[in-house]
């Protein structure tokens, strides 16, 4: 993921800068010369990078820091303001109203993608509710039209565009005129890719813009672009009042400064994300939320708002009994697949917490993993009520292997890995037995220590490392029943009550699930009690 590595090299700064016993001025020195040097790799403007170190280093007086001031949290709330501020522009952008005609226009560079993010964007306020429709001025690139019409098509999108006409301008004030007239609400127009040395297509974007007045300019950009990044997004918001930036491929592994850079060019928001080809794949973008798990400072709120919209209410205490019982079924790990599922991009997820950061998702892991689940999912199906319901191994003997195989279209082999997989994750999760499930009030400093016992026995060693061992997972606990985040958001009515403050654990139950399947690689002593287990039921692979 973009910004990825960066994000991973400032929190280990931030890091070190917390183990050192005094903070002086040479600490606080190293952990901005630590940002700085990931802040240019990352293809940052140097200019923002140098303001921003000084801005911090006036804001932190260590001088002025009478004692007992927390000189760390000082410091990374300074750095946090920083780099928000890079990326916003201090005032939002022009937001179109549902069932009130505007018109939108697209900008960008050859292949930044903005033909797909166009899709993307009509897709999005389709699905709530929006009456969008897409007009192609892109008359420069032979198949533009073509992509356009078949995305379009594919989304149940009207379009408008032409084969013979190639001027761009007539066609955005037809489409705009036309769709204006069916009363679309949300009228997108896509222009052709520009690089500031083409004045004439420059000066053909600014008479697109002229003849179709829109009420908001988007300036698409590839988040690889790099340190070009700043002086093209400058020369399109010289020309057209760009308004708005989306940047995408944020899936890919490119360095991203250069996206930030753009922010700071054209003075004007990140609106959305691409993270992906799929239309789907685009995502509301927040500045504070975002920095703040650059950062790994974990984002709270979202991971409490992911809780809520995956998790049903009423299935929450059950489950957490089931637990706490230590009976964990097929069932279960089948229902937590559904949800781990629904919860979207287990990366980005993971970096809502507090300590973690997306660098811990190995490349390319996240669809591999996701297609797993879905295949283990498929087994299941071809299971009795029985056998998804019952703790009792001997249930599976060669012979409904062998059934399940064959009803679900998968090699025996396959079937066989999934029951190993259940069973490392059955002998995981018996370590949550007579998990402490909080009751009414406030989650008790009692209550808060013994899960946090269980729960450290359920983390696979390398994470538990990661967030700090069992002092480190004590805070985030403690977190989870405190007020306030970071980004001075207020969450405390997520876990006020005893319901949703059970509901937290139980997510938190799920995610760790996730991680140990997903993000930390089986180990041979897991796979070979596996392996046992299978040999007990008596049969070979
Ligand atoms: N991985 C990934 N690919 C993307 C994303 N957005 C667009 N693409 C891909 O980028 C390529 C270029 O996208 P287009 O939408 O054709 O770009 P364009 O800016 O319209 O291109 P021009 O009209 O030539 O300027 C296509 O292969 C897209 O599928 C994204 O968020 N992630």
């Amino acid at each position: 993921m973009v910004l990825a590595q960066l994000g991973g090299s400032i929190s280990r700064a931030l890091q070190q800068m917390s183990n050192a016993t005094i903070i002086d001025e040479k600490v606080l020195n190293d952990c901005l010369n630590e940002i700085t040097r990931a802040l240019l790799q990352a293809d940052v403007q140097f200019k923002l990078v140098r303001d921003m170190q000084t801005n911090i280093k006036k804001i932190v007086n260590l001088d002025d820091l009478a004692a007992g001031h927390n000189k760390r949290k000082i410091i990374q709330q300074a750095i946090f303001n920083e780099l928000c501020k890079i990326l916003d522009p201090g005032k939002p952008s022009f937001t179109p109203k549902k069932g009130k005609t505007s018109v939108v226009m697209f900008v960008g560079l050859q292949g930044s993608g903005k033909t797909t993010t166009c899709t993307k964007y009509a897709y999005y306020h389709q699905k709530k509710g929006w009456k969008p429709a897409l007009v192609c001025a892109d008359t420069f690139r032979a198949g533009a039209f073509d992509q356009l019409k078949q995305n379009a098509t594919k989304a149940k999108i009207p379009f408008y565009g032409s084969y013979t006409e190639s001027d761009p301008v007539r066609i955005a004030v037809e489409g705009v005129e036309r769709f204006k007239k069916e009363n679309c609400d949300l009228i997108i127009v896509d222009t052709s890719g520009r690089h500031k040395q083409e004045a004439a297509l420059f000066e053909e974007m600014r008479q697109v813009s002229e003849a179709t007045k829109p009420d908001l300019v988007i300036f698409v950009m590839d988040s690889s672009i790099g340190q070009a990044a700043f002086d093209q997004a400058q020369a399109f918001k010289q020309s057209v009042a760009v308004g708005a930036v989306i940047v995408t491929k944020m899936d890919g592994h490119a360095k991203g400064g250069g996206a930030l850079s753009a922010v700071a060019a054209t003075k004007s928001p990140v609106i959305f994300i691409g993270t992906g080809e799929h239309m789907d794949e685009f995502e509301v973008f927040d500045v504070k939320p975002f920095v703040s798990r650059l950062l790994g400072m974990g984002d709270w709120s979202g991971f409490m708002d992911k809780i809520h919209e995956v998790v049903p209410m009423d299935q929450q205490p059950e489950l957490l009994q089931k637990l706490s019982e230590g009976n964990f079924t097929l069932r279960i790990m089948y229902e937590q697949f559904q949800n781990i599922l629904k919860m979207g991009p287990i990366g980005q997820v993971f970096s809502m917490l507090p300590g973690f950061s997306q660098e811990l998702m190995p490349k390319g892991r996240e669809k591999e993993s996701q297609a797993k689940i879905k295949r283990y999912m498929t087994m299941m199906d071809s299971m009795t009520n029985e056998e998804l319901d019952s703790t009792n191994p001997k249930l599976m003997n060669e012979s409904r292997i062998m059934r399940i195989a064959r009803g679900c279209g998968r090699p025996v082999r396959d079937v066989m890995e999934m029951l190993e997989e259940y069973k490392r994750l059955a002998k995981i999760w018996s370590k949550m037995k007579g998990l402490k499930i909080p009751k009414k009030g406030e989650m008790s400093a009692l209550s808060r220590n013994m899960n946090a016992q269980h729960m450290s026995k359920v983390l696979p060693p390398q994470m538990l490392k990661q967030i700090g061992g069992m002092g480190g997972l004590q805070n985030l606990m403690k977190q989870m029943g405190s007020a306030k985040d970071m980004m001075g958001h207020d969450f405390s009515g997520f876990v006020l009550g005893p319901t949703i403050k059970a509901s937290v654990l139980v997510e938190f139950c799920h995610f760790l699930l996730a991680v140990n399947l997903l993000i930390y690689p089986k180990e041979d002593s897991d796979l070979n009690l596996g392996r046992k287990w299978a040999e007990k039921c008596n049969f070979k692979r």
